[in-house]
């Protein structure tokens, strides 16, 4: 089939990347010229594990360009991945999907195109799209005769990190749309994925991958609702963790056996149990407020979904307490944060936890110093206030720290030669802020070893 995907970030590059790998004629369509120059030329513009190869493999599908004219005649599915960001109010700002939905009907010339919305967008963002699309289309004094549309919901559930993995093997597809036909369309376009039917040589499922993956073909709103509802829940299981995490201290239980003695029933299940400094990135913060955005539209409150932001904002305190408590006083003491992306394998700094945790160490007049094996020019870039706590190596960080955060728990620090920093450190208080270190280990090494739960 004919792809066109608008928006080459995270999701509508890996879109247009994997669909092209599966045979499909792909062109990306991004406004930005540098993006699209350097995806052109080969070079991923962002750090995802294997989408240099996934580029290579599929480059004689895929073009790149920064003209819908070029990119949407033709297609017989528009991707639509632009960002979503938050309003102040909590609310997603709908300018990038409004501007791209105004682009894509400038060029629709096909006898029967489906416009999807991948962008993660509030409940009735369809029929939003619909409407602006029949309106810019009804504008133009070239319209095409015998051209069709029709706008379907495809929601994505990929992780920074892993998006290609999740993307050729989810746990499901969700496909949505009030117009069968379009619903049909995107069925033919995932059976590869649907069916497995391909074979990727530098990607291969995972021992809990699933042969067949399910499709949950419905409506526009249960779609939308669909992707909301996953995150949120995903985001209240971390949080509901770190709840207990607090409790656990309290009482003397290790919270990670806790974690472990519930997440083995498997109506529980074990992932997204991992206890520390809570959840970051692009969309967890943004989607949670967006489902309460649109429950007050229509006078409902989210409790729970309330209370999983308020106890994420409080890990990030419980935090500086944490070195607060040991230290006595943060003024003047140098604190090393290790990592700053808010996960591995990323070098997306949204909402990051250590920024939040810098800033506020910083507020108690505590010298800060950060480090990151990926995301530190982009750190620089992104983040000029914050620009000179950046520490380029390790030994900068730990040289005269009177305490070492790990923020984010890259394979690096891990893998670290930790014998090798203790004694260039003050205080050797190590504040394990993701429960991945050996407590027993440190203490050996000669580490305060501190967990942000007991
Ligand atoms: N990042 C993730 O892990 C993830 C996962 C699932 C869903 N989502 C959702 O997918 C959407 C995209 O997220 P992202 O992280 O890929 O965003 P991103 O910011 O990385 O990328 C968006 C891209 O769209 C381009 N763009 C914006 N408006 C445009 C326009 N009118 N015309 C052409 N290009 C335009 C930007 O230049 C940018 O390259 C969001 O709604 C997000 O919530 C993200
Ligand atoms: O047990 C856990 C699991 C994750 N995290 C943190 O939670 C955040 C989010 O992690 P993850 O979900 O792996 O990353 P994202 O790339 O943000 O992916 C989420 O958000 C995407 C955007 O909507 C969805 O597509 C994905 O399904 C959803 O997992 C990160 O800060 C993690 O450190 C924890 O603290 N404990």
């Amino acid at each position: 089939m004919r792809v066109c995907v608008v928006g080459t970030g995270y999701v509508g590059l890996t879109t247009g990347v994997s669909l092209a790998f599966l045979g499909h004629q792909v062109t990306c369509v991004d406004w930005d010229q540098n993006k699209v120059d350097m995806l052109a030329g080969g070079h991923c513009p962002i750090y995802e594990p294997g989408m240099d190869e996934l580029l290579a493999e599929a480059a004689g599908n895929l073009t790149f360009t920064t003209s819908y004219a070029e990119a949407v005649p033709g297609a017989d599915v528009v991707f639509v991945a632009v960002q979503t960001p938050s309003a102040a109010d909590g609310s997603p700002d709908l300018r990038y999907l409004r501007a791209a939905a105004e682009s894509v009907a400038q060029s629709l010339d096909h006898t029967f195109t489906v416009v999807v919305n991948k962008s993660t967008v509030p409940i009735g963002s369809g029929n939003w799209v619909d409407a602006i699309l029949r309106d810019s289309f009804a504008q133009r004094t070239d319209r095409p005769a015998g051209c069709e549309f029709a706008v379907a919901s495809n929601p994505e559930f990929l992780r920074e990190g892993n998006a290609i993995h999740d993307t050729l093997f989810p746990d499901r597809i969700v496909i949505g749309s009030d117009n069968p036909r379009s619903l049909e369309v995107l069925n033919q376009l995932y059976r590869p994925i649907i069916n497995q039917t391909f074979t990727a040589p530098s990607f291969s499922p995972r021992p809990d991958d699933i042969a067949a993956v399910p499709l949950v073909s419905t409506d526009l709103a249960s779609a939308e609702l669909i992707k909301y509802a996953a995150n949120a829940f995903l985001a209240l299981k971390i949080s509901y963790v770190n709840e207990i995490g607090q409790l656990a201290s309290k009482v003397g239980a290790d919270i990670t056996e806790v974690a472990r003695g519930i997440g083995l029933d498997q109506r529980i299940g074990s992932r997204f149990l991992q206890p520390g400094v809570g959840w970051g990135g692009s969309c967890f913060g943004k989607d949670t407020a967006a489902l309460i955005a649109t429950a007050g539209e229509y006078n409902y409150d989210m409790p729970i979904v309330q209370a999983a932001r308020d106890v994420n904002q409080r890990q990030r305190a419980i935090a500086v307490e944490r070195l607060q408590d040991e230290l006595r006083i943060l003024k003047g003491r140098k604190i090393g944060l290790l990592g700053i992306a808010f996960k591995p394998n990323t070098d997306d700094l949204r909402d990051s936890p250590a920024l939040d945790i810098a800033q506020l160490l910083l507020a108690r007049g505590a010298r800060v110093k950060l480090h990151d094996p990926v995301a530190a020019d982009r750190f620089q870039r992104e983040h000029p206030d914050l620009a000179p706590c950046l520490s380029e190596t390790l030994d900068g960080l730990f040289d005269d720290c009177d305490a070492v955060v790990l923020v984010t728990e890259w394979a690096q620090y891990l893998e670290l030669d930790w014998s090798k920093f203790v004694g260039l450190m003050r205080t050797p208080i190590l504040l394990d802020g993701r429960h991945v270190l050996d407590a027993d280990r440190m203490a050996r090494l000669g580490y305060k070893y501190l967990a942000i739960a007991g």
